[in-house]
C-alpha cells in the first residue's frame, strides 16, 4: 500500500511533468542540438502534451471562457512580444504562431515558402483555386477573379442578386420574428445556385445545398474513411455533386453545340468558367471547372450568410449607425424607378461601405490562415522551421486596441482613414487575397441596401453569448423581429 502511494505521489508528477515537456523534446531540442547558438531561435512558446499540444488551453479561451485573443494575450504576457512569432502545437502540428502586422504581411507574401497544405484535399478538389500552388495557383487564379471579382462581373452580379434578397426580406417580415444567420444562409445560397450555374430554388438546390453541408463538415476532418466518419460521408457528398456539376456541364455543352445557349448577359459562372482562355487560348477542363464551382461555393457560401448576419447584429445595437446608414440608401433610392440599384450606386454609397469593412473586421470570419513551411526560413532573428505549420492568426489584429482604437466598438466612421498598414488582413493578404473580396462586399452593401431602406428589426435575445468555433456567431442565431418601415 505505501509503495502504490509512493509511486502515484511521486510517479505521477512526473510522468504529467514528461508529457508536458513531451513536445518540446520531440520537435525543438533536435533543433537546438542542431544548430549553433549563434544561430536564429525558435519564437518562444511550449508546444504542450503529446498530440493535443496546447488544444486544451485553445479550446479553454474559445470555447470555455468565451475570450479568444485572451489566448494570445497570456502568451505576450509569458514570453513577451518579440517579433509577434510564438511556438506551439495546435491541431496536430508543431506551429508558429504570427500575430503582429509587420509579420503577417511578411508571410501572406512569401506565397512560395509558405504554401497552402488542405488536409483532405480531395474533398475541397485538388484542381481548386484554394487548393494549387505556384504556376498552377496563378492560372487559375486570373480566371477566378475574371469570373468573380472584375468590376464587369460585379455589374452582372449585382442584377441577379437583388430579386433573392428583396424576396427573402419581404418574406421575414411577413413571418415577424426569424433567425437571422438561419435565413441569410438560405438566400446566400439561393442566389449562389443562380449566380454559379443558373439554378433556381427547388429540390436540386436543396439537395446540393445538403451536400454541402456534408462536405464542409469533412473538409477537416481526420481521414479516417469508413461508414459514419464525417471523412467518409464528406467523400460521399463530393461524388454526388460532381455528378450533379457534370451534368450541369454536359447540358451546357449540348447547348453551345446545338446553339441554344444562353446569351452574354445571362452567363453564370459555371459559363464563365468555361469559355474563358489563357494566353495561349487554353480553357480549364471539366474537372478543373467543377472543381472550382466546389471550392467557391465552399469559400463563399458561409462568409457571405456570416457577415449578413453580423451586420443585421451590429445595427440593431448601434441605431445611430443605422439612421446615417438609412439616410444615405434613403437619397439613393428617391432618384430610382425600379427597385434594384446597380454597382456603381454602390461604389457611391460611401458611408454603406464604411458599414460594410466595419461589419468584416468585427466579424473576423476567417480568424485563422493556415500554411506549411516549405523551407527553413529566418525572420528578424527567429527561425521558422521546415514542415513546421504557420498560423497567421488575422483575428488578433484585427480585435487589438494597438491596430484599431476602441476595437470592440461598432465605428464605421473609423474608416474614414485606412487602417494602419497591415493591421486589415480580413480578406488575407499577397497573392493569395481572397478572390472573391468585392463579390463579398458587393452582396453585403446591396444587402445593407434593402434592409436599411424598407425595414425595421430588433434583436429577441441582445445580450445572447457569442460562439467562437468554427466561426463567430451569436448562439441563438440572431433571433430578431422584423417589419416593414
Ligand atoms: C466576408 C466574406 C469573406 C471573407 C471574410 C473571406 C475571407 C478570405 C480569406 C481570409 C482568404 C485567404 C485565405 C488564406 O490566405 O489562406 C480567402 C480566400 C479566398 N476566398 Fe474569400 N472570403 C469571403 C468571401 C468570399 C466569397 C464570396 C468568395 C467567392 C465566392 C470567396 C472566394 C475565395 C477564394 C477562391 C479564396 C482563395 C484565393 C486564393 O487562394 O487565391 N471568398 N477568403
Amino acid at each position: 500500500m505505501e509503495y502504490w502511494l509512493a509511486l502515484a505521489l511521486g510517479g505521477l508528477p512526473l510522468l504529467g511533468y514528461l508529457l508536458w515537456w513531451w513536445n518540446e523534446l520531440r520537435y525543438v531540442l533536435p533543433l537546438k542540438l542542431r544548430d549553433s547558438a549563434a544561430a536564429a531561435k525558435l519564437p518562444p512558446g511550449h508546444l504542450g502534451f503529446p498530440l493535443l499540444g496546447e488544444m486544451l488551453t485553445f479550446l479553454w479561451y474559445f470555447k470555455i471562457l468565451g475570450r479568444p485573443d485572451e489566448f494570445i494575450n497570456a502568451k505576450r504576457k509569458k514570453y513577451g512580444d518579440g517579433v509577434g512569432l510564438y511556438r506551439t502545437h495546435l491541431f496536430g502540428s508543431p506551429s508558429i504562431i504570427a500575430c503582429f502586422p509587420t509579420v503577417n504581411r511578411f508571410l501572406f507574401k512569401s506565397d512560395d515558402t509558405f504554401v497552402i497544405d488542405w488536409p483532405n484535399v480531395d474533398i475541397v478538389g485538388s484542381n481548386s483555386l484554394v487548393a494549387v500552388n505556384g504556376k498552377a495557383h496563378a492560372r487559375l487564379r486570373s480566371y477566378v477573379i475574371n469570373a468573380i471579382n472584375r468590376p464587369d462581373a460585379l455589374r452582372r452580379i449585382a442584377v441577379v442578386v437583388q430579386p433573392r434578397m428583396v424576396a427573402a426580406l419581404h418574406s421575414w417580415s411577413q413571418n415577424g420574428t426569424v433567425k437571422a444567420y438561419h435565413e441569410t444562409r438560405k438566400v446566400t445560397f439561393e442566389n449562389i445556385g443562380k449566380l454559379f450555374a443558373s439554378l433556381e430554388p427547388g429540390p436540386l438546390l436543396n439537395t446540393i445545398d445538403e451536400l454541402f453541408n456534408g462536405l464542409v463538415k469533412g473538409l477537416r476532418a481526420q481521414a479516417f474513411d469508413f461508414p459514419g466518419s464525417a471523412y467518409h460521408r464528406a467523400r460521399q457528398c463530393r461524388k454526388k455533386l460532381d455528378a450533379i456539376f457534370r451534368a450541369e456541364l454536359e447540358k451546357k455543352k449540348y447547348q453551345i453545340k446545338v446553339g441554344t445557349s444562353t446569351s452574354n448577359d445571362d452567363l453564370d459562372l459555371m459559363d464563365g468558367l468555361m469559355q474563358i482562355e489563357d494566353d495561349e487560348g487554353n480553357n480549364l477542363s471539366d474537372q478543373e471547372v467543377i472543381d472550382n464551382i466546389v471550392s467557391l461555393v465552399v469559400a463563399g457560401y458561409e462568409s457571405t450568410s456570416l457577415a449578413s448576419t453580423w451586420a443585421i447584429y451590429y445595427l440593431a445595437k448601434y441605431p445611430n449607425v443605422l439612421k446615417k446608414l438609412r439616410e444615405e440608401n434613403m437619397v439613393i433610392i428617391r432618384n430610382k424607378k425600379g427597385d434594384f440599384i446597380t454597382s456603381d450606386d454602390v461604389s457611391n454609397l460611401t458611408y454603406t461601405n464604411k458599414v460594410v469593412e466595419e461589419t468584416i473586421r468585427m466579424a473576423n470570419i476567417s480568424a485563422f490562415n493556415f500554411r506549411l513551411a516549405t523551407n527553413e526560413v529566418e525572420y528578424k532573428g527567429y527561425k521558422i522551421p521546415k514542415g513546421w505549420k504557420v498560423i497567421m492568426w488575422t483575428r488578433y489584429l484585427h480585435t487589438n486596441a494597438e491596430n484599431f482604437e476602441d476595437p470592440m466598438c461598432f465605428n464605421p466612421d473609423r474608416w474614414n482613414d485606412p487602417a494602419k498598414p497591415g493591421t486589415y488582413l480580413v480578406f488575407g493578404g499577397g497573392p493569395r487575397i481572397c478572390a472573391g473580396n468585392m463579390l463579398a462586399r458587393i452582396q453585403l452593401s446591396l444587402f445593407l441596401h434593402h434592409l436599411s431602406t424598407k425595414y425595421k428589426w430588433e434583436l429577441l435575445n441582445p445580450d445572447a453569448a457569442i460562439e467562437y468555433l468554427p466561426h463567430p456567431k451569436p448562439v441563438d442565431g440572431v433571433e430578431i423581429s422584423v417589419s416593414k418601415l
